[in-house]
């Protein structure tokens, strides 16, 4: 099973996630540690490698998107020496406080997660092997961040949404070219389901309907060797609440991508017996669903982790 080769094998696979600020790359990189299993992977954040604190940044004049305002060669040379299985020290950054913490030990594990806003910056993602794009709509992206902003990081509303303002130039200038390199782009976007059952749920529970637009991009390496077949029959007679979904290929910045399309809500048992497939090629893993329907979103992590679990086994040779 890959899990027991990858800890055999001694390799230390990276995976990257980039994005802006509250565009879900921490909430996603938790679910593909999940899946694999929390004894495998480990997590580090580029938010540690900011080189002014929140007051300074403030006092400069300048953004945390600004390549100048991380060391990111630091960020370098600390994924070549964990690459190699070295261990490291690595600064840290507390959100609550806006200031820097102690240094700490970080141990390599087989496969890292690094996560952050130019993760897939030039050099950086040199080191990188499977390389992820979060990319949600404007107005979704600016609700997350209000929301945990202020909830969790203790900031003023009217602040959050004036430094939204401010950073807007440095994220085109900095951060959303890095998409042009990513193996995955998941672009989260309002719902296109225009049903009554839709209508219903949003007066009544004000819940979030997402669609999400998975872009892969063709590789060289030989896919569908791990299958993850979906029944239509039992998607049709499972789809009580709104759902679909839809393929098409195209290209994406001058390369051959296959899209995929999902929106709305699936059948909790569809998604656990798809996710039953993984695990068995995994041999771990496991999924947090509470209720009787997955988003597209949670969907989506899946599917990712399916193409992750094709280019790990590739790696490896198996
Ligand atoms: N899949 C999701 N569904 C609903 N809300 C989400 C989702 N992903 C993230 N969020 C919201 O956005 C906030 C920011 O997400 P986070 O993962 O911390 O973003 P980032 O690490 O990119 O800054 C979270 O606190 C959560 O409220
Ligand atoms: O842009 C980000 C990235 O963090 P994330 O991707 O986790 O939102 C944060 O604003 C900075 O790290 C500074 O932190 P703070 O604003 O707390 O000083």
């Amino acid at each position: 099973m890959l899990k027991e080769k990858l800890i055999k094998s001694g390799k230390v696979f990276i995976i990257g996630i980039a994005g802006d600020s509250g565009s879900g790359k921490t909430t996603f990189a938790n679910g593909i540690k999940r899946m694999f299993g929390d004894d495998i992977v480990s997590h580090i954040t580029l938010d540690d490698y900011h080189v002014y604190d929140r007051e300074m940044r403030e006092r400069l004049g300048i953004t945390p998107l600004h390549p100048s305002a991380n060391n990111l060669k630091l960020v370098e040379t600390h994924l070549y020496l964990l690459k190699k299985g070295e261990k490291i020290k690595k600064p840290t950054y507390n959100h609550k406080t806006g200031t820097f913490g102690e240094w700490e030990d970080f141990e390599s594990t087989p496969i890292v997660i690094v996560e952050g806003l130019h993760t897939l910056y030039d050099g950086i993602r040199d080191y990188i092997d499977f390389k992820i794009f979060v990319d949600p709509a404007r107005y979704i992206k600016r609700l997350w961040k209000i929301k945990r902003d202020v909830e969790e990081r203790g900031y003023d509303r009217d602040k959050v949404i004036r430094e939204i303002i401010r950073r807007e130039p440095d994220y085109k200038r900095y951060i959303d070219f890095q998409k042009i390199y990513a193996d995955v782009v998941i672009k989260i976007l309002p719902s296109s389901i225009q049903s009554t059952e839709r209508i219903k749920y949003l007066v009544d529970s004000r819940e979030e309907v997402y669609k999400v637009r998975l872009i892969l991009k063709k590789t060289d390496i030989p896919l569908e060797s791990v299958s993850l077949n979906i029944d239509i029959s039992d998607l049709v007679k499972a789809s009580e609440r709104d759902f679909s979904i839809g393929f098409f290929s195209d290209y994406y910045y001058a390369e051959k991508a296959s899209f995929i399309d999902i929106d709305g809500f699936l059948n909790v048992d569809i998604f656990k017996s798809l996710f039953d497939s993984l695990r068995k090629e995994i041999g771990d893993g496991e999924i947090k669903v509470e209720s009787e329907y997955v988003n597209a979103i949670e969907f989506s992590k899946l599917l990712v982790c399916w193409k992750l679990v094709e280019v790990l086994k590739h790696s490896l040779r198996l």
